[in-house]
């Protein structure tokens, strides 16, 4: 059991914990970093005195480091230099899996004979892994729909209705495709598993910690208190801030994600971001906003 993370549910027999890093990663033919975000680098340097080389690295992690603003996969790039990259992404909320819940994700690496070797690694009876080259574009997926399950985590929490998320979930999709191009995706990619799969899971379902702080937020409680009541990440607080910051450096309008940074950085309140939304202009429907 897992009683701090997933109380009640009982983990699969074959998984052996241990406190030590050279005991987990020393024999390891495949290593999978499932930490948060902020702590990747740690994690991965600590992890390079003991893995061995060709190793594969596939990262779990939904956000973007701070500071730097790199994705995981470049963070690890740097911490484990040679060995293949991938992710494992899209709409998994872990207490569904680990309670045996059929589900779908999406293995993302550039090489394509190793991610079909791991592909049949990974895949279970009720857990199905497509296969995707995009890296890039899969990874971005997983962190931007965390910025965007916030905004409609607040959307709830403030009593709007179901036409306003679906608008705000359409919307979404919309941005995160505009950057993720613009960062170096494929725009397939946001429209499958990676991006708009895991937008719905995370924007609608009460289990996701990151729809949980907007929707605390959207109630009315402070940021500080929501996160420190929490025993989990919710990654798109942290990430929010260099998501911004790539759109800017890009020129990307991204009207959703800008909302989100006035309400986490500059204590804009929920009610007035999304005022903020609704008076943008007029425009068509391929226009951002
Ligand atoms: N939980 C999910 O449903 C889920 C699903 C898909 C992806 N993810 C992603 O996986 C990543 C981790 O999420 P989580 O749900 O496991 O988070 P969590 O907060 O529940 O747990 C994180 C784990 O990392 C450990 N940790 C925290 N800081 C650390 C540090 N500095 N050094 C070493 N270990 C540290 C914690 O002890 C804990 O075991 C996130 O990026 C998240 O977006 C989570
Ligand atoms: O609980 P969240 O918001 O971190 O979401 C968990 C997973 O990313 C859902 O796929």
């Amino acid at each position: 059991m897992n009683s701090r993370y997933l109380a009640g549910l009982r983990l699969n027999r074959n998984l052996r914990a241990t406190a030590s890093m050279a005991e987990a990663v020393a024999e390891a033919d495949v290593l999978i970093m499932g930490v948060p975000s902020q702590a990747m680098r740690e994690t991965a340097r600590n992890a390079a005195r003991h893995v061995r080389a060709w190793v594969p690295v596939i990262s779990l992690a939904k956000g973007f480091e701070n500071g730097t603003g790199l994705r995981m996969t470049e963070v690890i790039g740097q911490e484990l230099p040679g060995h293949p990259l991938g992710v494992l992404t899209g709409p998994n909320l872990a207490r569904e899996i680990v309670d045996g819940l059929a589900a779908a994700s999406v293995l993302a690496m550039e090489d394509a004979v190793i991610v079909e070797q791991l592909q049949r690694l990974f895949r279970s009876g009720m857990f199905r892994v497509y296969s995707n080259l995009d890296l890039v574009g899969s990874e971005l997926g997983g962190a931007l729909k965390n910025v965007f399950a916030i905004a409609a985590g607040m959307g709830d929490g403030l009593g709007a209705g179901i036409n306003t998320r679906s608008a705000l979930l359409t919307r979404s999709i919309a941005e995160m495709t505009r950057l993720g191009v613009a960062l170096g995706g494929n725009p397939e990619t946001f429209a499958g598993l990676a991006g708009l799969g895991d937008l719905i899971t995370t924007c609608t379902s009460p289990q996701s910690r990151n729809r949980t702080v907007g929707f605390e937020l959207g109630t009315g409680r402070k940021l500080e208190d929501i996160v420190k009541s929490m025993n989990q990440v919710a990654e798109g607080v942290k990430s929010c801030g260099p998501i911004y910051e790539l759109a800017r450096e890009h020129k990307i309008e991204v009207p959703i994600i800008t909302e989100v940074y006035k309400v986490i950085h500059e204590g804009r309140s929920p009610r007035a971001a999304f005022r903020g939304l609704l008076r943008r202009g007029a425009r068509s429907e391929a226009e951002p906003g």
